[in-house]
Parts: structure tokens; C-alpha cells; sequence
């Protein structure tokens, strides 16, 4: 059966676009992936560690047939494909995928929790993520995405691409 789920990515090391669209590439090149929507993509100031660079953030809607654990796993093998290595906890990196939502499941497991822990304080992730669809709800914390995005604010957070299109490549052409 096909589930409904909500994808960040980041970006902030090199050809950061370059990263962002590789990895919608793969996913859509993944078996029983379809990506279904997307957001704009935002330039945003590093949060938690802040002596890296400005990251591209932009946050993807996929129909799935994969639990989530196989979606953790694709998204992994997709990070490793596309040079991500894992140095330092928050740090630079070529591209990240987080698991945001699956359906309005509540997981939580030794290697997955969804809703994403950190995506509720997150204006990187609840901007974009209100973009595609605001009357989402987080079922981790009952709140909609939109009421969550209004508490956080949205500083440090710049449109550097607008969504005009519903080709998502369209993003990535000069
Ligand atoms: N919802 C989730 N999405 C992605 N990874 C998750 C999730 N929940 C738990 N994890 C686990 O977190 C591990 C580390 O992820 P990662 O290195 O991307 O963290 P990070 O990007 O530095 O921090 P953050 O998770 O805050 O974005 C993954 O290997 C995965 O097992
Ligand atoms: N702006 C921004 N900051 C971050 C990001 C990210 O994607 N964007 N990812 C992180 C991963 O832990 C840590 N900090």
C-alpha cells in the first residue's frame, strides 16, 4: 500500500544545488518512490553547530511503498552515494535526509523516530514543510505545522530559489 511522506534535505558543502538535485534524482530513480511535491529552496544559517556554512534547505513529499526502516535505509545509501561522511554531529555535509513524517505515524526505534525529533524547532524544516502543506499535523507534540512554524519564526531563513513550476528540476535551471 502507498504511504504518504515528508522528506528534508540540506546541503552545505560544494555545489550545494548540485546536491539537492542528485538526491531527488535517486529517490525518484528508487523503486517504490514517487516524489509528489516540493518546496521552494531556502538558504538558512547553520543551527546547532554554526562555524560551517550556509546550507540550501528544501523539504520534498514522496508517495512510498517502503516501511520506514526502508526508507531510512534508501535515504542512507543515498547520503553515502553522494560523498556524505559523518565527522562532525551537526556538521558540514554534502547532503542530509531526514525522515520528517510517515503518514501520522508515531516511531521510535533505536535507529528511527518520526516525527524527526528536532524538526518542530526547526524554521529550516517547518518553513518549507508549511509551503507544501500547512495543515499537516505533528502528531509527536498535536500541533499543526503551520501554528508550530508561527511559534518558531523564521529568522535565518531565505528563499534562494522560488517554486514556479511543478517540475521539480525546474528548481535547478539557471
Ligand atoms: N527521522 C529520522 N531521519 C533520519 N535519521 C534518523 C531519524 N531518526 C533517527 N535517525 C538516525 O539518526 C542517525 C544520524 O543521522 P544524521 O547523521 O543525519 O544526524 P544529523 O543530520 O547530524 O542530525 P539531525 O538528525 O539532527 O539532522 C541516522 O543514522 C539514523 O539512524
Ligand atoms: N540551517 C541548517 N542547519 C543545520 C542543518 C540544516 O539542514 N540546515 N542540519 C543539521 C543536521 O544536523 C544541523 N544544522
Amino acid at each position: 500500500m502507498e504511504q504518504i511522506a515528508y522528506l528534508s534535505l540540506g546541503s552545505n558543502i560544494g555545489q550545494r544545488e548540485h546536491f539537492l538535485s542528485r538526491a531527488i534524482e535517486q529517490l525518484e530513480d528508487t523503486k517504490k518512490i514517487q516524489v509528489v511535491d516540493f518546496s521552494s529552496i531556502y538558504e538558512t544559517d547553520p543551527v546547532g553547530y554554526k562555524d560551517q556554512s550556509n546550507f540550501l534547505n528544501m523539504v520534498i513529499e514522496i508517495r512510498t511503498e517502503l516501511t520506514p526502516e526502508q526508507l531510512l535505509n534508501e535515504s542512507l545509501m543515498i547520503e553515502k552515494k553522494l560523498g556524505r561522511k559523518r565527522e562532525i554531529r551537526f556538521g558540514p555535509r554534502t547532503i542530509d535526509i531526514d525522515v520528517l513524517l510517515y503518514n501520522q505515524e508515531l516511531i521510535h526505534t533505536d535507529r528511527l523516530i518520526v516525527p524527526h525529533p528536532r524538526m518542530h524547532e526547526r524554521s529550516f524544516v517547518l518553513i518549507p514543510l508549511v509551503e507544501i502543506n500547512g495543515s499537516l499535523y505533528l502528531p509527536n507534540i498535536d500541533v499543526s505545522v503551520k501554528k508550530q512554524m508561527e511559534i518558531v519564526g523564521a529568522e535565518g531563513v531565505r528563499i534562494w530559489r522560488k517554486k514556479q513550476s511543478v517540475n521539480v528540476y525546474d528548481l535547478f535551471k539557471n
